[in-house]
């Protein structure tokens, strides 16, 4: 029943832009024109080719089994031959350059689509589903490849074939075409009718299944805790429920598509099996030459089928269609943090001056939430501030807001007295260097992992950083050393072990600005203690804002901000807070106590 339901919704506000959606592939197309023009060469000449076939058979009829000249037998022949190899080659190069113009066309849609992806903001990542973005970059984008790596090609040799065929009827025998113009106004209707509704079914079912990759990305990733908690079987009828939704779907497009061809196939044939019939009577009659019904029959044929091939594309013309719509939603999606078109430039590397005045902010996702509110806070260069509070206080959404993944409501945030709005993010995000509260280890060497802080280090750079962070240790006791394949498909790290990875990272950067969101949470008291070494150093001379809960952690900091509710309730040193009495006191008596 929901089926019902969400297709009626889906058909109200989906599929508006009908086939205009394919207009958008034209600029992916544009590039390669040139395999588009000597497509377009072969197609005439095939199609030519094609339409001459039938005046060879006329000549047959009419001299062949008419007359009794074996040269003009032979010349006929021969001619049929000749045709027969430049059909051949032509077709052959046509298909070359059609296949290859769709995957060149569509390997720079996917390129440009994800460009646009990798840019957008947070905000947008955390209302979208990766499954089903992934989806969109790979099954979308291949049925818009098919579209215009057959189904154009197909088409336009249809549309060729039926003007050469429709034409070459004409002259043929103009009596008989005009009865066969009688009923291609009743071929059109069924196939424009039929072919909308087979597009909004198509983005439906696209749709359906994307949700359906949603799931299996999400579930996948988290097998571990979904067999610990024995959640298999809800998961499998989830991921079996979408994929019947997607399904079901499915089958009525494909049962619209049967019906579609069986009506057109069923008028093309049964107007022509009447136009003929009228014509053999008119041979009969002595009116018209077999040879010249032959040749009519033939065109007939052609147009007919080029008519019936079309009915049959146009649901694959729907589908893409429908496909394109979804993939230009997504390039129609504009981030809301951008560089400003005229950026205020850095002179140089940053002081690392941070100030935040007056500042309100909720997450996107709950607008009725403020995470932030009336937050100042003033950080001058080389400072170190610890953050510290309950957790949900808003430590982390401090950090975001730094490194301009959202911009605040209220307020405004600067870095050396200039707007992050006013920044190119590039300068922007280059003056921080952030180990998050979980690192994230790509597919690759330990040695590209650590370089991940920055592109360009050398190897003795990044070994150098490994050896700051505590990692090089590790490291090197991997199977091959730096070279060890990490992430995935490669060697697990435990959460100390990636910690020092982000430490690493963050210390080959080498920004002014540091963010150390619980950096050395995972770690035990002895690396932590080589560790915050290693820090102590690195946070000489440079800006440095640290997140912690184990106060201990954070006692050398030169000021320690208090955070509660979206609020700064205290700041000071460890002793001044202490003495104080407030909130911090709290936290320090029950850890220090512990
Ligand atoms: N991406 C997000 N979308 C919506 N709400 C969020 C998001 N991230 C955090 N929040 C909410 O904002 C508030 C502040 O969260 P934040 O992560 O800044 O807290 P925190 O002090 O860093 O906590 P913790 O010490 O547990 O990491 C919390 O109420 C949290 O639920």
């Amino acid at each position: 029943m929901s089926t019902d339901k969400e297709h009626d919704r889906t058909e109200s506000t989906a599929g508006k832009a009908g086939i205009g959606a394919l207009r958008r592939l034209w600029p992916f197309m544009r590039p390669h024109w040139k395999l588009a023009l000597s497509w377009l060469i072969f197609l005439g000449i095939s199609s030519g080719a094609n339409l001459v076939l039938p005046i060879a058979v006329r000549k047959m009829i009419n001299h062949g089994f008419v007359g009794t000249d074996i040269n003009v037998i032979n010349q006929i022949f021969l001619g049929l031959f000749a045709l027969s190899l430049i059909i051949a080659a032509t077709t052959a190069a046509r298909y070359y350059c059609i296949t290859l113009l769709s995957e060149r066309s569509l390997a720079t849609l996917r390129s440009k689509l994800y460009s646009h992806l990798i840019r957008l903001d947070i905000g947008f990542f955390e209302k979208s589903r990766v499954g089903e973005l992934i989806s969109r970059l790979g099954t979308d984008t291949e049925l818009v490849q098919t579209l215009v790596g057959s189904g154009i090609s197909v088409a336009l040799r249809s549309v060729v074939m039926l003007v050469g065929a429709t034409t070459a009827m004409i002259i043929t025998s103009p009596r008989l075409a005009g009865l066969s113009a009688l009923v291609i106004p009743a071929v059109m209707v069924p196939i424009l009718t039929f072919g909308r509704r087979v597009r909004r079914y198509s983005r439906f079912s696209q749709d359906r299944l994307a949700d359906a990759a949603a799931i299996a990305n999400e579930t996948l990733h988290a097998t571990s805790p979904i067999q610990a908690y024995s959640r298999e079987e809800i998961e499998e009828n989830r991921y079996a429920k979408a994929i019947a939704l997607a399904l079901s779907t499915a089958r009525r497009r494909i049962g619209l598509g049967a019906g579609l061809t069986a009506t057109v196939i069923t008028l093309v044939f049964g107007a022509i099996t009447f136009v003929l019939w009228i014509g053999a009577r008119d041979v009969i009659q002595g009116h018209v030459d077999a040879g010249i019904l032959g040749q009519f029959i033939l065109y007939a044929i052609f147009a007919a089928g080029a008519v019936g091939t079309m009915s049959g594309l146009w649901s694959q013309v729907m589908r893409a269609s429908g496909a394109m719509e979804r993939i230009s939603e997504l390039f129609d999606e504009v981030p809301d943090i951008q560089s400003p078109s005229q950026p205020v430039p850095l002179p140089g590397r940053a002081r690392g001056a941070l100030r935040m005045e007056g500042v309100a902010f909720n997450y996107p996702t709950r607008p009725d939430t403020l995470a932030l509110h009336d937050f100042d806070l003033d950080v001058q260069p080389g400072e170190t501030v610890a953050l510290v509070g309950p957790s949900g206080a808003g430590k982390s959404t401090v950090f975001s807001l730094l490194l301009r993944f959202y911009d605040p409501q209220r307020g405004r945030i600067t870095l050396d007295g200039v707007d992050l709005r006013a920044l190119a993010l590039p300068d922007l995000r280059g003056s921080f260097a952030l180990v998050p509260q979980e690192t994230v280890i790509f597919g690759g060497s330990a040695a590209e992992n650590i370089r991940f802080g920055r592109a360009d280090a050398s190897d003795e750079d990044v070994r150098e950083a490994a050896i700051a962070a505590e990692a090089d240790g590790f490291l090197r006791a991997l199977a091959d050393g730096y070279d060890t394949e990490l992430g995935e498909r490669g060697v697990r790290l435990s959460g100390g072990q990636r910690q020092r990875v982000a430490i690493a990272r963050a210390i080959l950067r080498d920004a002014p600005i540091l963010l150390l969101d619980e950096a050395t949470s995972a770690l035990d008291a002895q690396s932590e203690a080589a560790i915050q070494q290693a820090l102590a150093h690195l946070e000489k001379g440079r800006t440095t804002l640290v997140i912690a809960h184990r106060l201990a952690t954070v006692q050398r900091a030169d000021r320690i901000v208090v955070l509660d509710g979206g609020r700064i309730v205290a700041q000071g040193t460890h002793e001044s807070l202490l003495r104080e009495g407030g909130l911090y006191a709290e936290l320090a008596r029950l850890q220090f106590a512990a």
